[in-house]
């Protein structure tokens, strides 16, 4: 599933990241670190979802006992993510690697804005050859602590930079047909069609998930992960060289598929998720660009500006003679819109007061009739 990947998100586990709640653990976050660099040095864009902060926290702070309030929880987060953050910038920077922090919770997820801004900060980076580390804001939030799950965090990302695949790293070879910690028997699954409903029974149910992350957390990201079209491949995280055999196309693990390719997932997504809030139209030459290449769409070739929208809202594209051509998520909001339409992205910052993107709708958020 990863052999063709290019854009794949990793997502590792407290209890990988910390050595079991001992300390941010040095050795393993290195050689997760040389193999990510291995990967963007074969020209993959690769973005790493690390918990670990709470446990890293704890131990910072002296605490033998897992608090039982939020506010503490958070606290020792805000203390350990410092340790995290040091941690991988200092293995990557030994792999020649730059890195940054990034902290978003699910609402900014939710939120078309702020969504679009994540997108854009991430895709920059992966761009600049930086790898991106992630975790969730708990100060802000504590949906993941109360649950103790960063792997919708890994799938929303995932459907954020709409990746190829996700790989969740974590204590077990992969899914087992019962957990194997209470069933000795348990098959190991080596492959299977994400959001198959029999993955959930076997991950205990979406009823036993409560206070615990488990596996059940990790099936649901495969599915969610799907909708934008990444598979997921589920893998112990200290199997040696795990992402560069998986890259190679070793079976390692439980691989999960998404049966919808990658562009209509996304178009699904954009369909049934969003509601339109305006329309641009177009000359003749932008239509071409878009309907017949592919293209993005610039502002210069926008003659008018229909209704009030914000960024991050679905409008539509009509050519000259007024037919829908395509739908997308905008850059600008309508009255930026109507500020840069028919001008080159070099007059963006006269007009507005600062520079942004030079497309007003980018081709990758882009839909075409
Ligand atoms: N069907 C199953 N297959 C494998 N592991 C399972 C299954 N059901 C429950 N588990 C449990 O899920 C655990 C992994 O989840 P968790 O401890 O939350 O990991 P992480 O910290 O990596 O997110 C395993 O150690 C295992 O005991
Ligand atoms: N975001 C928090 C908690 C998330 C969490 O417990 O996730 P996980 O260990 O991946 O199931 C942290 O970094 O400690």
């Amino acid at each position: 599933m990863l052999k063709d990947a290019r854009r794949i998100v990793v997502k590792v586990g407290s209890s990988l990241v910390t050595n079991e709640g001992k300390g941010v653990d040095a050795e393993a976050i290195g050689n997760w670190c040389r193999q990510l660099a291995a990967l963007a040095g074969e020209g993959r864009e690769v973005v790493m979802v690390s918990s670990g902060a709470i446990a890293e926290g704890m131990k910072r702070l002296g605490w033998a006992t897992r608090p039982k309030e939020l506010h503490e929880l958070q606290a020792a987060a805000a203390v350990g993510q410092m340790g995290l953050a040091q941690m991988y910038e200092t293995k990557l920077r030994e792999q020649g690697m730059g890195s940054a922090q990034v902290l978003l919770t699910h609402a900014d997820l939710a939120d078309r804005e702020r969504y679009l801004n994540a997108r854009s900060t991430l895709l920059t980076l992966l761009q600049h050859r930086v790898l991106p580390v992630i975790n969730e804001n708990d100060t802000v939030v504590n949906d993941e602590i109360k649950f103790g799950d960063n792997d919708t965090l890994g799938a929303l990302v995932a459907n954020l930079v709409e990746a190829d695949a996700l790989v969740i790293l974590t204590d077990q070879k992969g899914l087992y047909s019962a957990d194997p910690r209470k069933d000795p028997s348990a098959r190991f699954i080596h492959d299977a069609v994400a959001g198959t409903p029999e993955l959930e029974v076997m991950a205990g149910g979406a009823g036993s998930s409560l206070g615990r992350g488990g596996m059940i957390t990790k099936i649901l990201a495969a599915k969610r992960a799907a909708v934008s079209g990444a598979g997921t491949v589920i893998a112990w995280g200290r199997e040696p060289d795990v992402l560069l055999r998986l890259a190679r196309g070793e079976a390692i693990g439980t691989a999960l598929r998404a049966s919808t390719p990658k562009l209509a997932a996304r178009k699904l997504w954009m369909v049934g998720h969003l509601q339109l809030r305006g329309a641009v139209s177009v000359d003749a030459g932008a239509a071409a660009k878009v309907q017949g290449e592919g293209k993005s769409l610039l502002p210069i070739g926008v003659t008018e500006v229909q209704g009030e929208f914000h960024r991050g809202d679905v409008i539509a594209v009509r050519d000259p003679q007024g037919r829908e051509i395509a739908r997308g998520l905008t850059n600008y909001s309508s009255a930026e819109a109507r500020l840069i339409a028919r001008k080159a992205s070099g007059e963006f910052e006269k007009v507005l007061g600062y520079a942004a993107e030079p497309e007003l709708i980018h081709r990758d958020n882009l839909v075409l009739a």
